[in-house]
């Protein structure tokens, strides 16, 4: 039997704010997909009918799920190009990696395009969405509640220091074991970044592919929300070595709050603004379009360009491209950058992924709020994320992290926040 972690302070306001969340979010889900493609559109107004049974469950979409998922587990499984070493656990042990995730997500584009061209009705994919969602957070929680039973059978030393504070609900929620394998088959590291973020594309791409059913051709806005999100998964699984240093995989366990955020909230409330223009075309004209495209690019350049940074710096400080910069010691021989990208503000890297969040929903227009839904609840996000990973900094680095708040005193925007 595993025993409790050490106490950490309980997040999300404890059991009760984890309980709220997991009917929260499953409703807030539901509620998006059924607003999106109702006339008025209002993210906060009432959905415009309550689904019943029938439209929320259906054998077909468990069946669709269920080939998904087995499709990316076999597409996780084959050779990869390379197999890496994640950081050094507790017990001094480093877990190994495959590093196939890009090669997963052209093997799959290469089986839709094969059975777009025998005819695969994939724009039918936008009719399923509900069922397909409703089913899928079914099978989080059975999935949330095998992986907190697995973590009876967990060694101490594998347990996440904030998923064991003895709380059945708040565990259930925070995951407590921290990597989760069966043999070699990392379930974390498999969620974070193959069934959600490949669906997601492939979701744009059946509302792409049903626009040009409805009206001929795909919109110039929808060509613009799919190329934009395309190109960040694509960066995604390019980068896919970067996700093991994320606090994701090092600091948080495996349980429902990750599973439903990986397989149920990226693909199905991140696809929203492609959601929104299959039903409310938006005019957008080539300057606007341009001037979109100009904002997404710069968002694009500061996110890469500071992950790539720190990435580079971590794995090497002695490279060429980060050996001038400024840094400051800290106590665990680890240094800190204060200069380039990380001089900036403390978390450039977040600036740049909320710069292209707003280029992701202007090509919805400057009517409705609901295309605005993921910027505002990304801007949520990363406030909360930035102040855990203050408090674990301040943790890790003491002195030498205030010095370095003192020398970088903004956090995501400069001069302003
Ligand atoms: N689209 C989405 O839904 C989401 C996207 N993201 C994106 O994921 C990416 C990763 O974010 P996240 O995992 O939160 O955190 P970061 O990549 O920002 O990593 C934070 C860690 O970086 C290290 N660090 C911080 N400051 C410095 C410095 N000055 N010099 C060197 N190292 C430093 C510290 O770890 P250490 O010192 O131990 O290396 C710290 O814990 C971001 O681009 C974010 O925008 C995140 C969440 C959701
Ligand atoms: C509301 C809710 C259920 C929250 C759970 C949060 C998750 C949705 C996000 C936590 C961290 C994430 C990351 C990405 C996607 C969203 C989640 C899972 C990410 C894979 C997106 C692509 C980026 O390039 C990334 C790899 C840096 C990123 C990692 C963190």
């Amino acid at each position: 039997m595993a025993s409790q972690g050490p106490q950490a302070p309980l997040e999300f306001g404890g059991p009760l704010g984890a309980a709220a969340l997991m009917l929260l979010l499953p409703a807030t889900t539901i509620h998006l997909l059924l607003v999106a493609r109702s006339g008025p559109a209002r993210l906060l107004g009432p959905p415009p009918h309550l689904p019943g049974l029938s439209a929320l469950w259906s054998p077909p979409a468990l069946l669709l799920l269920l080939t998904w998922l087995g499709l990316q587990a076999a597409l996780y499984l084959l050779p990869a190009r390379k197999v890496t070493e994640g950081l050094e656990l507790k017990d001094k042990s480093r877990l190994r990696y495959p590093i196939n995730g890009f090669q997963a997500l052209v093997l799959t584009a290469l089986l839709v395009g094969l059975g777009l061209s025998v005819g695969l009705p994939l724009g039918m994919l936008s009719d399923m969405l509900l069922p397909l969602a409703f089913t899928t957070t079914l099978t989080t929680f059975i999935f949330s509640f095998l992986l907190y039973m697995k973590a009876q059978m967990a060694p101490p030393s594998g347990l996440a220091p904030g998923g064991n504070s003895g709380n059945t609900i708040y565990d259930f929620f925070m995951g407590r074991e921290l990597n989760p394998r069966i043999c070699s088959f990392d379930f974390k590291y498999f969620c974070e970044l193959r069934p959600g973020l490949i669906g997601w594309v492939l979701i744009n791409l059946a509302l792409l592919m049903q626009e040009a059913e409805l009206r001929g051709s795909p919109s110039l806005a929808m060509w613009l929300v799919n190329g934009f999100q395309l190109l960040y998964v694509g960066d995604a699984l390019w980068h896919e070595e970067a996700v093991l240093t994320t606090m994701d995989i090092t600091h948080d366990g495996f349980g429902f709050m990750l599973a439903f955020g990986d397989l149920v909230w990226v693909p199905f409330t991140y696809s929203l603004q492609a959601q929104f223009l299959l039903h409310h075309p938006q005019p957008l004209g080539p300057p606007t379009a341009l001037v979109i495209c100009l904002i997404n690019a710069v968002g694009y350049y500061i996110f890469r360009g500071a992950n790539s940074q720190k990435n580079t710096f971590r794995k090497n400080p002695s490279d060429p491209s980060v050996a001038g910069l400024e840094t400051i010691p800290t106590a665990t021989g680890k240094r800190l950058l204060v200069s380039g990208w990380w001089g900036m503000v403390r978390h450039p890297n977040y600036l740049g992924d909320l710069v292209m969040a707003l280029a992701w929903s202007l090509p919805c227009g400057l009517s409705h709020l609901l295309p605005y839904f993921y910027f505002l609840y990304f801007l949520a996000l990363l406030v909360h994320r930035e102040a855990r990973d203050e408090r674990q900094c301040l943790q890790k680095y003491g002195r030498a992290w205030q010095e370095y708040c003192q020398r970088v005193p903004y956090r995501i925007i400069p001069y302003i926040y």
